[in-house]
This record gives structure tokens, C-alpha cells and sequence, in this order.
């Protein structure tokens, strides 16, 4: 299976339609990959804070529109990132969009961690609250979103749902990069999966963003990774190694559910 992780630059002198446009034509560009994985909120930066409630869009908006044609041109399976959305109920969202090859919207997930604490992001939007997983030919994805990274609990429920690989669009900053990679190397470690993470390069608000997108193995073992720029990190895995090595290392049988909490 061939992954192309669009490392998208998100810089302040570029407009949101300008970028739309050139990402959809950076997507086109991946003919041959069978999924092609973009970050999360390029078109306002996971930090700009200001913009997502002018930048925000219905579930089938403009970037909708974009990101179907351009799965559907390149023949691919496309987690376009996240948009901003603003819910029918009037809230904002911070939503995932994935395409099927025929430029189908396949499913959509809502980040259910809201990264700010009591500012940004963790007050501006909405939380989700229903994990996502989708069938491709080849592998069954999980989906999450940057500071979901930190949560395991998350990916033992994708795990639960079948996941063998994770897919992760973020918009990780700089400060925090020995961060990233790591815990994308842990979750995929601790639940014998791939995982796919697609980070922002760049500085938007005022944040120097990470860079790195990474592609790790069940095993643990860095497949590739990025550097600080803008990239296409193109890598070549093979899905049913999820299987073989919670076979060969069957450590996830050895779950012990429903722990009690100590008594002090
Ligand atoms: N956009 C995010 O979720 C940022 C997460 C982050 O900076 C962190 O977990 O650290």
C-alpha cells in the first residue's frame, strides 16, 4: 500500500482559497498512492484561533467540494485534515473528511480532545464524541486528531473497532516535537499498528509549527519521516503486518479489562 502525507506549509501570507487550491492540485499530483492523508485545520492553521469562526464551513462546503474532486481525479483514498465546521446546531467543530477513491465522502469525525486547556480550540469548539473507523481494501483505518494522540484510551476503543492502522491529521507545534514522535512510536508500540501522522509545516499565529509528519510500523519502527518544510512524504507499507505481528507477539491478548481503582 503506498501513503502519500502532504506536509502542508500554513503560513499567514495565503489566502484560504489560495491554499485550497493548491492543495487540492498537491493532492491530483499523488496519482498512484492509494491514500493520501493532508493535516489538520490547513486552511486557517490549528492556531489561529481568530479565523475559525469566519473560516468555518458546513460538513459539504467549499473544502468538501474541493477535496471530493480531488480524490476522485487522483483515484485515491483521501483523509483531506480537518476543517473548522459549523455544526447545524450552530456550533464550530473541528471535523475530519475522508474520501473514497470515487470522490465519495466516506465518513467524517469530529476531534473529541479539544487541545487549549480553558483557551483556544477547547473553548471555541464543540467536542465529538463518536470514535471513527473506515474500511479500506486493504486495512481497517482509525481516526484521530492531534492532541487525541495523547490519548490511548482512543485508540484501544479504534482497536476495539478493528483498526490495524491510525491515521493522524495534526497541527503539532514546534515546542512539543520530541512529543510527536513519540507518542505517535507509542501508539502504534502499545496497539500493533501503523500509524500515519500528518503534521503542518510553517508559522501561523504566531506558532512555529513541527513539521516531521511520520509513518510508523507495528513493531514501532520509524518508516519514514519528515523534516521541517513543506513535503510529500511518500512510503510504501505492507498493512497485513498488523495482523502478523499481533500474531507472532500477541500482547493485546493479554489485556486485562475493567481494573478496579485502588483503594487509598
Ligand atoms: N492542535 C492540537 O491539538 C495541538 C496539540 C498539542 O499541541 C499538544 O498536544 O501538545
Amino acid at each position: 500500500m503506498r501513503a502519500s502525507l502532504i506536509q502542508i506549509a500554513v503560513n499567514e501570507d495565503e489566502t484560504v482559497e489560495a491554499r485550497r487550491a493548491r492543495v487540492a492540485a498537491l493532492v491530483r499530483a499523488q496519482a498512484g498512492a492509494d491514500l493520501v492523508v493532508l493535516p489538520e485545520l490547513w486552511t486557517t492553521g490549528a492556531f489561529a484561533f481568530g479565523e475559525f469562526g469566519t473560516a468555518a464551513e458546513p460538513l459539504r462546503g467549499p473544502t468538501h467540494e474541493a477535496m471530493a474532486a480531488a480524490a476522485g481525479d487522483t483515484g485515491a483514498w483521501l483523509h483531506a485534515g480537518s476543517v473548522p465546521e459549523r455544526g447545524p446546531d450552530g456550533r464550530l467543530y473541528n471535523t475530519s473528511l475522508l474520501y473514497s477513491p470515487s470522490g465519495d465522502l466516506a465518513a467524517s469525525y469530529r476531534k473529541i480532545h479539544r487541545f487549549g486547556f480553558d483557551k483556544g480550540e477547547a473553548v471555541l469548539m464543540g467536542a465529538g464524541h463518536e470514535p471513527v473507523t473506515v474500511r479500506l481494501p486493504e486495512t481497517t483505518v482509525g481516526v484521530a486528531t492531534c492532541y487525541d494522540l495523547r490519548f490511548p484510551e482512543l485508540f484501544r476503543t479504534l482497536v476495539d473497532a478493528g483498526a490495524e492502522t491510525f491515521v493522524v491529521p495534526a497541527g503539532w507545534p514546534e515546542r512539543r516535537r520530541s512529543h510527536w514522535t513519540l507518542l505517535a512510536q507509542a501508539r502504534a508500540v502499545e496497539n500493533q499498528a501503523f500509524v500515519l501522522a500528518c503534521g503542518t509545516a510553517g508559522t501561523h499565529a504566531g506558532v512555529p509549527q513541527a513539521g516531521h509528519s511520520i509513518v510508523v510500523d507495528p513493531w514501532g519502527e520509524v518508516l519514514a519521516q519528515a523534516g521541517a518544510g513543506e513535503e510529500v512524504l511518500t512510503v510504501e507499507f505492507d498493512p497485513a503486518r498488523a495482523a502478523e505481528t499481533r500474531e507472532q507477539f500477541p500482547a493485546l491478548k493479554d489485556r486485562v479489562l475493567g481494573l478496579e481503582t485502588p483503594r487509598r
